[in-house]
């Protein structure tokens, strides 16, 4: 009934190149995102959920036509401020991707219905939609529109949950037509649930029932297969999202440090505008003390490692090379930080030794 849209949903006079990055990257753990950002003419989003659409059989398996989905996901990537350093549609793009490969874990193939796998695809796509580039505690100190709209309580991720269920009204938009009632409650239940699930004051207690759940898995003969209960199952989802939004620092290092450079140029944004507000700088936001290295080090310590960790086990071997990457990076970052440790102490030695030659010549005179 529509006409078909562009392959993967952008005119780009580079689509021999983006198939090829897609036949070749897709389902690989550190694909070039920011190349696909290139080659998509600006709109990685879209491009990477059609093609995950496309790889997954799901315009055929939902009954979903191509346009429908371009119309939906192009009014989603405009709702991605472009502007902001690291909240932006790439990021959206990469987290969507990273769980993608996350799913093709072989040690939770089948573990998933198509619901829920649709469910988690779209919940990456749409889980910083709108985000206006500063924090949940920022909206909150400055008594922000949305701050009061959400009683405090996970503004940003009520506010992208919102927004991408609003679009989704649009007539020409309505990618979840041809799902029954029941369904369509189902996805919107598992899409918020995973949605709110990525507010980082969550982190802890979504991490200590992942644990428990890769204790009682070793002691119950190592098998995924007997998740019948939702929770247990939306437990697994939640983590797995919230993995793919800490994933950052487990990609291949050249990726790793342009996303540290974007979200620290976003941190600064921030934390320039609670010094002219006159509100306590967040940590990390201050660029005039901040050490990068050393956040990145703690970062991935006391958050990133100790999740990555407990998922490498929970889906055991499947997921090692990202925990080794994850270290192999932990440890660069820690040598810069020591290097430049030793480059500070250097100089104040240097500062101290034309100090005391200048009081020498001087007591000479
Ligand atoms: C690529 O590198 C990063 C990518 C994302 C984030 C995010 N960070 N956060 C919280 C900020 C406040 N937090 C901390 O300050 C924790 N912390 C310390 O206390 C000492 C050092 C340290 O990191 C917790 C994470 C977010 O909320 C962002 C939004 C959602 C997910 C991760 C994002 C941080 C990165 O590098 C520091
Ligand atoms: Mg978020
Ligand atoms: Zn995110």
């Amino acid at each position: 009934r529509w006409p078909l849209p562009p392959k993967f949903g952008v005119e780009t006079p580079r689509l021999a190149e983006l198939s090829d990055l897609f036949d070749s990257g897709l389902d690989q753990w550190g694909v070039d995102i920011f190349l696909v950002d290139e080659l998509a003419c600006h709109k990685p989003l879209c491009a990477v959920v059609y093609a995950i659409f496309e790889k997954r059989d799901f315009f055929n398996k939902f009954h979903i036509h191509p346009s429908v989905l371009v119309n939906y996901f192009s009014q989603v990537e405009q709702h991605y401020k472009q502007e902001n350093p690291y909240h932006n549609a790439i990021h959206a793009a990469d987290v969507t991707q990273s769980t993608h490969v996350l799913l093709n874990a072989p040690s939770i193939a089948n573990v998933f219905t198509e619901l829920e796998i649709l469910a988690s695809i779209f919940a990456c796509a749409i889980h910083d939609v709108n985000h206006p580039g500063v924090t949940n505690q920022f909206l909150i100190n400055t008594e922000s529109e949305l701050a009061i709209m959400y009683n405090d309580m996970s503004v940003l991720e009520n506010h992208h949950c919102a927004v991408a269920f609003k679009l989704l009204q649009e007539p020409s938009s309505n990618l979840f037509a041809s799902l029954d009632d029941i369904q369509r409650r189902q996805l919107r239940k598992m899409v918020i649930d995973m949605v709110l699930a990525t507010d980082m004051s969550k982190h802890m207690s979504l991490l200590a029932d992942l644990k428990t759940m890769v204790e009682t898995k070793k002691v119950s003969g190592g098998c995924l297969l007997k998740l019948d209960n939702y929770s247990e199952k939306m437990q697994i989802m939640q983590n797995m999202v919230h993995c793919a939004d800490l994933s950052n620092p487990a990609k291949p290092l050249p990726l790793s440090t342009h996303w540290v450079t974007r979200v620290m140029e976003e941190f600064f944004n921030q934390g320039d505008r609670e010094k002219a507000l006159g509100l306590p700088v967040s940590p990390m936001c201050c660029r005039e003390t901040a050490n990068v290295e050393k956040s990145q080090v703690s970062f991935i310590d006391f958050i990133v490692h100790p999740l990555w960790e407990a998922w490498t086990e929970l889906v055991h071997p499947d997921a090692e090379h990202i925990l080794n990457t994850l270290e192999q990076n932990r440890d660069h970052y820690c040598e810069l930080s020591a290097a430049k440790e030793a480059e500070s102490v250097k100089e104040v030695d240097e500062e101290h030794l034309d100090e005391a030659e200048r009081q020498q010549s001087d007591s000479k005179r």
